[in-house]
């Protein structure tokens, strides 16, 4: 029979530590709790658990180094880091520092169950090989993300910190896949090499083999002189390219020969080059699709789509949008050295509700446009761009009417509206009173059949909702 396993608890909060202790308890673990870090240590002298989930941000010694001096004493015992402040340098902290898993706060207890679980499991694997590397954490651009969908994405960016595998990255247009790609490259063995970025939708068909593999003199009119391509340029480093998908049936193929090679020609050139470069590719297309229609290489494809990371559109991590728009007003404000503005609540939850399908790129870019436009320090929902305001109003088209209605209603409840029927119900009736009259020429009863009402009832509703409408039909 084998023991409960042995399960450490550190946490300065009470409640986490009784939610723990009780889950892990009924789960048949022995759970053992601690209310900060500093008695760890001394006790791990004398006694090793099957694994610790302790908390980040503690008084006494902060999780992160605790879990390096675990990581130096014990290296076999898996620790789970818990934070309420998910940030990706926590995230990526953790995962360098030898973390088994990281959890951000809220989490489901039956995941942290699980996770407890999979690291006890996992724990005698650990103490057979044995490999603790620790590196130096790397600053890198702020990515905000506490929606679940990023958290994921941190997650794939703590994972692959060790390694120099190949990304795709999906995700639409703005959704922030450069800024992945540079962090993947940020947080990675090759941080101190070049990052070196390229998009295949920017750049005209005829000069992408030229701007990936360099030219020599004379190669082509105008090549006055030999130039290096960006795979030169990223040796060592990473090569980013952006709408992959757009890239050129021949240069797909060059590319796929240069992948399997780690060797290529310059355009013009007769000596081989040779690199050793990381390839982070993005797009917002659908690859398999392409692959199916013909018109992206099946080969090509799977050399790429070893690891995916899944960029979600700025609509689907709503809850992400204060935090980020907070960011770039203080960054657009930066930029042109002025005070940076304040959203008011309601403008704030006005703009969590608007479709953005630009995604974060447009919200950066409302953002600039606020910090120049509004005129006082605090912004209102009346100081944003006309074009925000209108899609209230106006849903987009390839909206269903309930679409519409149920943004409407969304909005309406933003904004702090109360009693929302009393307002719509009679809109909706005006609607389609008009349209059923427009339709018979203003003739009464004819709209009241086809509108399914009797006669009397329509009349009484013209009144009610006090719509001027003369009578045209005969009584
Ligand atoms: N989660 C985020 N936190 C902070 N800034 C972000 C975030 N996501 C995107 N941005 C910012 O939004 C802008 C657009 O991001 P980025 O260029 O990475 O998008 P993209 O998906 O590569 O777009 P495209 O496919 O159009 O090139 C950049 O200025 C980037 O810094």
């Amino acid at each position: 029979m084998s023991q409960p396993a042995n399960v450490w608890i550190i946490d300065d909060d009470r409640s986490i530590r009784w939610v723990l202790e009780r889950a892990l308890t009924q789960a048949g673990m022995r759970p053992r709790v601690f209310e900060n870090g500093d008695g760890v240590m001394v006790r791990l002298e004398h006694e090793e658990p099957d694994a610790i989930i302790s908390d980040i941000r503690m008084p006494g010694i902060d999780g992160i180094s605790l879990l390096s001096r675990i990581v130096e004493s014990n290296p076999d015992v898996p620790v789970i880091i818990m934070t309420a402040h998910s940030d990706l340098e926590s995230a990526v902290t953790s995962y360098q520092t030898g973390a088994f898993e990281y959890l951000p706060k809220p989490f489901d207890v039956d995941d942290a169950v699980g996770l407890v679980k999979r690291a006890v499991a996992h724990s005698h694997e650990r103490r057979a090989t044995s490999e603790p590397v620790t590196e130096p954490a790397h600053r890198s651009a702020e990515i905000i993300g506490e929606a679940p969908a990023m958290q994921e994405v941190f997650r794939a960016i703590g994972r692959l910190s060790h390694s120099n595998i190949t990304v795709l990255i999906n995700g639409e247009s703005g959704t922030g896949k450069e800024l992945v790609a540079q962090a993947l490259h940020n947080h990675s063995p090759r941080a101190n090499h070049p990052f070196v970025a390229l998009n295949m939708a920017a750049i005209p068909k005829d000069l992408i083999e030229s701007e990936l593999f360099g030219h020599e003199k004379g190669a082509f009119t105008g090549a006055a002189a030999a130039r290096q391509g960006r795979f030169e340029q990223a040796n060592g480093g990473t090569l980013f390219l952006d709408e992959i998908g757009d890239m050129p049936a021949d240069t797909q193929t060059r590319l796929l020969r240069v992948l399997a090679d780690g060797e290529f020609y310059r355009v013009g050139g007769t000596t081989s080059i040779r690199v050793d470069v990381r390839i982070i590719a993005a797009t917002h297309q659908d690859l398999e699709k392409l692959v199916q229609a013909g018109t992206f290489r099946e080969d090509l494809f799977h050399r790429l789509n070893v690891i995916r990371v899944h960029l979600p559109k700025l609509a689907e991590r709503r809850e992400d949008i204060p935090r980020l728009m907070q960011h770039f007003l203080k960054r657009a404000a930066k930029e042109l050295a002025v005070e940076p503005k304040i959203l008011r609540p309601d403008a704030e939850e006005y703009l969590t509700t608007l479709p953005w399908p630009g995604n974060v790129r447009q919200l950066e870019n409302t953002c600039r446009w606020l910090t120049v436009m509004a005129s006082g320090r605090e912004i209102h929902i009346d100081d944003l761009p006309p074009e925000l305001l209108q899609q209230a109003d106006t849903p987009a088209t390839g909206q269903t009417w309930q679409e519409g209605l149920r943004n409407w209603a969304e909005q309406e409840l933003r904004r702090g509206k109360k009693g929302i029927l009393e307002s719509a119900v009679p809109e909706f009736e005006k609607i389609m009173i008009e349209t059923a009259l427009k339709h018979t020429g203003g003739r009464r009863r004819d709209a009241s059949v086809l509108l399914g009402w009797g006669r009397n009832t329509l009349t009484r509703k013209i009144n009610e909702l006090g719509m001027d409408h003369e009578e045209v039909d005969e009584p």
